[in-house]
């Protein structure tokens, strides 16, 4: 069922977080040529909320985020606070008959996962779209093309390097699985069309010198149901920029990308290229393409990209990863039943 909105005005869309995403998802959805505009920007932190709606013209800024989604004007709503919010703001929606986008992860525990998962079942369509951008960045869609057209074989292994510049000064050791390998998890289930069975983490005995408590970087690797193992280098304050690389190896060849840095130079006797500083830069094609891809999706009663079903797999091998990290041992993955999403099973 397309949301109830005036066919021809734009979307009305409630922003509940004005943190770094939060404030670029405003900005975004600002620049959405008419297809949707922010009614409300919520975040407890008074200041904050009162700089990102301010940049808008008859924006509502209010502190608590539930209230946003009663605000004037509301007909869907872009979750971008912190992953442990996400649940409430999820249920709130989701009983409220609202379209949502939540930025990843869907939620950071399972169990709490699962519940999100069934309440939209009961809604009885759906109406979650997880922000996992890479689904939209265009290099990502080639490798996916490729992988599926059977150009070089069956995979057999991914290797994926996940590096950050800097993170978030409240980001913990789980963190490194559960914010930012999560983006692996999805891109791997995504490009393999394959669900992740183990993981295993290793860590260095050393962390990097002057370093924030995090033991940096860590490899995190995936057994798949196809057996492809997958690996993935999580490094979250590296210090000089920001990469994403994938390289597939099939039977009959290998596909990388991630691997562009812009301009290249070539001066006396040295070459030499930019590093995106950040996924704001690195992605900002990918984000710009989901936001629209989600308005309009939006306006035909339906989602884009990682389901909410998708967001609860994230969780549940995040969970294994957590646990691997802790124990140093290999953890399997377990499912629960998948719902039918159409069926109001609870
Ligand atoms: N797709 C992507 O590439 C990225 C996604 N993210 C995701 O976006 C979300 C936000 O991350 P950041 O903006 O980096 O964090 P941030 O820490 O910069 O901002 C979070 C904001 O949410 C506010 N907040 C806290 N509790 C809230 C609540 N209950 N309701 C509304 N607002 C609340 C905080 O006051 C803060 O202003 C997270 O889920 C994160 O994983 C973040 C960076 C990149
Ligand atoms: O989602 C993101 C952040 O939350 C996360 O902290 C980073 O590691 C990721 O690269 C970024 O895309």
């Amino acid at each position: 069922m397309p949301v109830s909105a005036s066919p021809s005005g734009p979307l009305g869309i409630a922003v509940l977080g004005a943190g770094k995403m939060g404030a670029d998802h405003v900005r975004r959805v600002d620049r959405l040529t008419g297809g949707a505009r922010v009614a409300a920007v919520a975040d407890p932190h008074p200041e904050r909320v009162a700089a990102v709606a301010g940049e808008i013209e008859g924006c509502a800024a209010v502190t608590d985020p539930l209230a946003a989604l009663d605000a004037d004007g509301v007909d869907a709503v872009l979750i971008a606070s912190p992953g442990p919010a996400h649940e409430e703001a999820l249920l709130a929606a989701l009983d409220r008959g609202l379209p949502i986008f939540c930025e990843k992860p869907l939620v950071p525990e399972p169990e709490a996962a699962l519940r999100v998962v069934l309440a939209e079942a009961k809604a009885g369509r759906p109406l979650i779209s997880v922000g996992f951008m890479r689904r939209f960045d265009a290099e990502h869609q080639r490798l996916k093309a490729l992988l599926e057209a059977d150009e070089l074989g069956a995979p057999r292994l991914l290797h994926c390097r996940h590096r950050n510049l800097a993170v978030h000064s409240y980001f913990t050791e789980a963190m490194l699985i559960t914010d930012s390998v999560a983006h692996e998890i999805d891109s791997a289930r995504w490009l393999l069309g394959q669900e992740i069975t183990a993981v295993q983490v290793y860590r260095p005995t050393a962390a990097l010198p002057g370093h924030t408590g995090l033991n940096d970087p860590q490899l995190v690797v995936f057994e798949t149901d196809g057996g492809v193992v997958v690996d993935v280098e999580i490094l979250a304050n590296g210090g000089f920029g920001y990469q994403v690389q994938t390289e597939a190896v099939c039977a009959r060849g290998t596909a990388r990308i991630g691997e562009a840095h812009g301009l290249m130079t070539n001066t006396a006797g040295r070459w030499g290229g930019e590093i995106a500083q950040d996924y704001l830069t690195r992605f900002a094609d990918a984000y710009d393409r989901e936001l629209r891809a989600w308005v309009d999706a939006v306006r035909h009663g339906t989602t884009v990209g990682a389901t909410s079903w998708d967001g609860y797999a994230v969780a549940a091998v995040s969970a294994a990863g957590v646990e691997a990290q802790r124990t140093g041992r290999r953890v399997p993955v377990e499912l629960a039943p998948r719902p039918d999403p159409l069926m109001n099973t609870v």
